[in-house]
């Protein structure tokens, strides 16, 4: 899988005939998604010391002197595992190793859950490059961790939109980049490739700890699935894929139909040009005026039950939303009010 089955230790200075396949894949992708890493960017390569991040690292500093980046390394000490301070002390070596900076955020608070671990390390690696005038954050996730995306998102009932999650970049902020270049490989090849340059990996303890629900969908659902197709976790991947040029175009056509269906600086929809268009972006145009009003993000329910007063009677109205808000059909328009001001009117 990385062109030979020999393994070699890893050419620190290496030229561009030491390259294996993966090296030619992701030059490739990267060519052909040129926004993705521009060449002469500063790229905060974020290492949790795993398969994935440290053939990420290897890749990037082999690439670099084709692309002209700077990188340098960060690492998030969760301190959830005794042997968080031996996990980061790794990862320094390895940027050390390569004679790239590194940088280091360790949680000072006890982050209780892996959903709390993650927005916290999310903000600790925003905090790196931003303290750096860094514009990318460069990530291991592979073709591998979309499929379980899917996955995850799947059971738990999450529409398209999160079918299609983990996608090349992100915009963190107006000036922050999360970007994935690894989304086409997968975890095998990330494996075959640290072998093939015996780089130095960091078993995570809890990777096999199956009472984390990603890990039960890598380590049991996954290989049943492939047991019946084995190609089902890249046919997985490129669903996620094309389910986002569906959900991009969606959007967006959705967004237009919404500013033609609703006033300036007003909450209201019109009823009647609502009922001329698809469910589909009838769906999403409501989203987008829940969204755009409501103090959080609304749910499957509410959305439905906001989309049934297009063609419901007049003063139908909805169940109060979080934050006292309801939907009302109010002659042409679907109206959303504050709940106390239904009584004057
Ligand atoms: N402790 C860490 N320090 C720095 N980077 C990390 C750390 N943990 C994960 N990462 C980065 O995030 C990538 C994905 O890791 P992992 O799949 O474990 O995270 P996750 O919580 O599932 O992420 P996400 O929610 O973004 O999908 C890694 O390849 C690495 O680049």
């Amino acid at each position: 899988m990385v062109g030979s089955s020999k393994s070699k230790p890893d050419n620190l200075n290496p030229d561009k005939s030491d390259w294996s396949h993966l090296h030619g894949l992701v030059h490739r992708t990267l060519r052909s998604r040129s926004h993705l890493l521009p060449t002469g960017e500063r790229l905060l390569v974020a290492v949790s010391g795993g398969q994935d991040s440290v053939c990420l690292l290897k890749l990037l500093v082999d690439l670099r002197s084709q692309w002209g980046w700077h990188l340098a390394v960060a690492h998030c000490d969760h301190q959830m595992r005794s042997d968080s301070a031996n996990n980061a002390q790794h990862v320094r070596e390895l940027a050390e190793r390569y004679d790239l900076p590194f940088c280091q955020k360790t949680a000072v608070t006890a982050l209780k859950s892996e959903a709390d671990a993650r927005s916290w390390r999310y903000q600790a690696l925003m905090e790196i490059a931003q303290s750096q005038a860094i514009a990318y954050i460069v990530t291991g996730h592979t073709q591998s961790d979309r499929a379980e995306t899917l996955l995850y998102n799947l059971i738990r009932g999450s529409g398209t939109d999160g079918l299609s999650a983990l996608w090349w970049q992100r915009p963190l902020s107006d000036t922050l980049q999360l970007v994935r270049p690894l989304l086409n490989i997968q975890r095998q090849q990330t494996s075959a490739f640290c072998q093939h340059f015996q780089l130095p990996i960091w078993e995570d303890s809890t990777n096999q700890d199956i009472r984390y629900t990603r890990n039960r969908i890598r380590l049991e659902l996954i290989p049943s699935l492939e047991e019946i197709n084995p190609k089902a976790q890249t046919h997985l991947a490129t669903t996620a894929e094309l389910l986002r040029a569906d959900m991009e175009y969606l959007e967006t056509s959705a967004g237009e139909l919404y500013m033609q269906v609703t006033l300036p600086n007003s909450a209201k929809l019109d009823r009647a040009q609502l009922a001329r268009a698809p469910l589909a972006l009838q769906r999403r145009v409501i989203r987008q005026f829940l969204l755009h009003w409501l103090p959080q993000s609304p749910n499957f329910e509410q959305i439905e039950k906001t989309l049934h007063l297009i063609h419901a009677p007049n003063r139908s109205q909805t169940d109060p939303f979080p934050g006292g808000y309801l939907a009302l059909a109010n002659h042409p328009w679907i109206e959303l009010l504050p709940k106390p001001n239904l009584r004057d009117r």
